[in-house]
């Protein structure tokens, strides 16, 4: 099987978890495009979606799917049942690196506000310790030296993405060099960081299904 043939089986495999009629979170990147392509052919009608990005936002609505802001969401009393999303790390305990594509923040809130967070990957995302995958941290402009230099501190090698600004305005540092082996203290660590705005550590509210696909099939994940 091709990378992209098991990004889509794993996405067709997160369809069931949808609750028609009912608002739906949805999450960025090539596994999510995916999934957001499956539930338009598959034409599972939802309330409406709430989308982690512009990108996320576009493709629904090019699939006739409507889309609603969080607050319009929240504003109608409505649950948001579950947010489907990809990762770009997974560990045993489904703590998660997200933000591959620079989509975090939007990724955080959106899982912050729904009930069950399905997570949908390919197996070459399961690992035993998180940071392999460089964390993304969306960082505030002016504090981009501020936080790189924090960072090299707590023995993080920082890299600014280059030329990518988020949908927030903001700047994306990777930080490779982590052996992440308390995911939820080291998120906290983070985000107490003066200058940035979110981590890409999924760890306090971490994934509560993970679908992960293989040549195999597709397994399925409980935290
Ligand atoms: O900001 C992007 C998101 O966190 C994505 O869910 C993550 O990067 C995985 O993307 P993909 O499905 O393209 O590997």
């Amino acid at each position: 099987m091709t990378a992209d043939e098991l990004k889509i089986a794993v996405a067709r495999a997160a369809l069931p978890h949808v609750v028609p009629g009912e608002l739906l979170g949805v999450g960025t990147g090539s596994t999510a495009n995916h999934f957001i392509d499956l539930l338009a052919a598959e034409k599972i009608a939802v309330a409406g979606a709430i989308a982690s990005s512009e990108a996320s936002a576009a493709r629904l609505r090019s699939h006739g799917i409507p889309v609603l802001s969080l607050d319009e969401a929240i504003a109608s009393g409505r649950r948001i049942p579950v947010y489907v999303d990809g990762a770009d790390e997974i560990d045993p305990g489904l703590n998660l690196i997200k933000g591959g594509g620079g989509a975090l923040t939007r990724e955080k809130i959106v899982a912050a506000a729904s009930d069950c967070f399905v997570c949908i990957a390919d197996h070459s995302k399961c690992v035993e310790v998180l940071g392999r995958f460089p964390l993304p941290i969306e960082v505030i402009p002016m504090a981009l030296g501020l936080v790189s230099r924090e960072l090299t501190r707590m023995g993080g090698i920082p890299k600014l993405r280059e030329g990518f600004v988020t949908d927030n305005g903001n700047l994306i540092l990777d930080v490779a060099g982590l052996k992440i082996t308390d995911p939820a203290a080291f998120e906290t660590e983070l985000d107490h960081l003066t200058g940035t705005v979110t981590n890409g550590l999924f760890a306090r509210r971490r994934a509560d299904v993970a679908l992960v696909s293989s040549p195999d099939g597709v397994r399925t994940l409980h935290a």
